[in-house]
């Protein structure tokens, strides 16, 4: 006899305790009355979303989540659905999941091993339970274990979970995207599965959160090493497959599954559902940008549109003196494209206005980086203004190379609320700028998503006249090679040098990023698709004495 099991890959916002658990009770009966499903599993803290964070620090919260498991529980029937919420007792909190049968919490299982490192900060909240047992259940006959999330990661728990006769260990996830990180999870569950001949049920969470987005992409595994295909990742489904005990193999029934696009096309799609979640969850929906002609607003309108629609985006020229033509022009070239309103606000009038009630402080000082930031500011406060006015999100276009070294103004370009190519080296804005318009679909009103020209011309601030970015960067090929060494993989000034890079040019812009440090802390937050994202995931000293 088979199981019938089913999975709610699906997105349970922070804090959204209510609607959480409506939804909990209403996917439980989905399941069981659409689908005949005999066990339903939810995500890592569903009840709570991932991570609540400095919530978990409030006891009403906690009262809360645990008010609400009651309610869901009693109206758990004809199924057993298995819940991760955050559990209260006395002074400390467990990362735990319980398992509902009958109307009532039948047991519950808490989380042996917490993740604290990169984003995860779960030692700040959680404790494990010293005298913890692994958690089984039976359901017609077969033995089912639970294990959470990082408990996956080290072989104690889940040969835990099998001594204690479990067949198919059910794991309920919160695991944020990043690159590659599909390949690790299947050979991670492969591994699990070679050791201990027990199959597995990885169900992970979907959506943005802040500056991580949670991918889904679970995965069904059979105890013979056999690794499904990933269901479709970033998109909500209620999964279901049916497991056999005796053979400990799945076949799936409702399992849309990942295309295999590639590590662009997961990248962009990770950062289109981090800006559509990030606005929605926050009540914006429409956004606004500054469009320049340059790679990077144009790459940020691409992601705007795909992720909340041509509709609602409006995007803003704001020439200057040193605005070339042809900037202006790509930015209409793109917008007819795309089907998006452009406005043009000229920064010249508040600029002079600027500098003329500056004059008199100014003196008889020669035109410098004060000038160049006053036309980036500028831009600031007209395109805030906007926001203001008329509502909606300000998005910022600055990538992971600029905030790298600082080459951005701080209250000026970087003005805004989410920063969709943050995590994106200059490089990769160009490789996933030449995915979209090959791969990510049509623009809707012919041409490219991304113009051509856009894509070929040198990256200049027009700050100044003719300014180049080469002008103050080295080629960012080569700056890139650098801040990946340094920052993604924490290499020391005479590491990089032994890879082969000019002394003076690693000198120089790794000082740029110490010296930096403070505008990135005041910087937007923007989602996450490398291993090592600024923000949580690289907490430096502002002030810091070691270079
Ligand atoms: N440790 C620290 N803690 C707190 N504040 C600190 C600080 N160090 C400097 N500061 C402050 O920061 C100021 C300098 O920072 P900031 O005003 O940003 O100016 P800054 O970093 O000097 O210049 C911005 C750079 O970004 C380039 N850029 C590239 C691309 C686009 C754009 C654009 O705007 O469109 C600009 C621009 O060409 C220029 O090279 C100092 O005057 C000082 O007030
Ligand atoms: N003329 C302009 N009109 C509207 N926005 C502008 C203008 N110039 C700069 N901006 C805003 O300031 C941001 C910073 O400029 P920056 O030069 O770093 O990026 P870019 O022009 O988009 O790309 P690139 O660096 O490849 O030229 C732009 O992305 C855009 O949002
Ligand atoms: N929430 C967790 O325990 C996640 C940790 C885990 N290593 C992951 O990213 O998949």
């Amino acid at each position: 006899m088979t199981l019938r099991i089913a999975m709610a890959q699906c997105d349970f916002p922070v804090g959204a305790i209510a609607a959480n658990a409506a939804r909990i009770v209403r996917l439980a009966a989905q399941a069981r009355d659409e689908h005949g499903a005999d066990v339903i599993l939810f995500p890592e803290l569903a009840l709570s979303g991932y991570p609540p964070e400095d919530l978990l620090l409030r006891p009403r919260f906690l009262a809360d989540c645990e008010a609400a498991m009651q309610a869901i529980a009693s109206e758990v029937r004809g199924i057993v659905a298995v819940v991760g919420w955050p559990q209260a007792a006395g002074a400390v909190v467990y990362n735990a999941a319980s398992v509902l049968r009958d109307g009532a919490i039948e047991q519950t299982y808490r989380k042996r091993e917490l993740p604290n490192y990169a984003v995860f900060d779960e030692r700040r909240y959680f404790d494990v339970d010293p005298d913890g047992e692994p958690c089984m259940f039976e359901l017609d006959g077969a033995r089912i274990g639970l294990v959470i999330c990082e408990d996956l990661w080290f072989p104690e728990p889940l040969a835990r979970t099998v001594d204690a006769g479990a067949q198919l260990v059910l794991v309920p996830n919160a695991s944020p995207f990043e690159r590659d990180k599909h390949a690790q999870r299947d050979g991670l569950l492969a591994e699990r599965v070679a050791e201990s001949g027990v199959a597995l049920a990885y169900l992970n969470t979907v959506g943005g959160q802040d500056a991580v987005v949670f991918d889904g992409a679970s995965v069904i595994a059979d105890g013979d090493g056999t690794v499904h295909a990933a269901a479709r990742a970033f998109e909500n489904h209620l999964l279901i497959a049916d497991f056999d005990p005796d053979t400990r193999k799945f076949a799936p029934v409702h399992w849309p599954a990942e295309d295999d696009e590639g590590r662009d096309a997961l990248a962009w799609r990770a950062i289109v559902r981090g800006t559509r979640d990030y606005c929605a969850k926050n009540g914006f929906d429409k956004v606004w940008l500054g469009l320049s002609g340059g790679l990077d607003s144009s790459v940020v309108l691409a992601i705007a549109v795909d992720a909340i629609g041509a509709e609602n985006v409006t995007a803003v020229r704001l020439p200057s003196r040193f605005t070339a033509d042809l900037s202006n022009d790509l930015a209409a070239v793109q917008c007819k494209s795309l089907g998006v309103r452009l406005e043009t606000v000229s920064i010249e009038a508040p600029f002079k206005g600027f500098m003329e009630a500056l004059g008199p402080l100014f003196a008889d000082r020669a035109p410098d980086v004060a000038e160049e930031n006053l036309q980036s500011r500028s831009r600031g406060v007209l395109l805030m203004a906007l926001s203001n006015k008329f509502g909606g999100l300000l998005l910022t276009t600055g990538n992971k190379s600029e905030y790298a070294v600082g080459y951005a103004t701080i209250y000026g370009d970087m003005c805004g609320g989410y920063a969709p190519i943050k995590d994106l080296y200059k490089t990769e804005v160009y490789d996933l700028a030449r995915w979209r318009n090959a791969a990510g679909g049509a623009a809707p009103h012919g041409g490219l998503a991304i113009p051509e020209g856009v894509i070929d011309r040198p990256p200049s601030a027009e700050l100044r006249e003719n300014q180049k970015d080469q002008d103050s960067l080295p080629p960012y090929d080569v700056l890139d090679a650098i801040l990946y060494r340094h920052i993604d993989q924490e290499q020391a000034r005479d590491e990089i040098v032994a890879a082969g890079f000019d002394a003076a040019t690693v000198e120089r812009v790794l000082r740029l990023v110490r010296i930096s440090e403070w505008k990135r802390h005041q910087a937007a937050p923007g989602p996450k698709v490398s291993r090592r994202a600024f923000g949580r995931e690289r907490r430096y000293p502002i002030t810091n004495g070691y270079s």
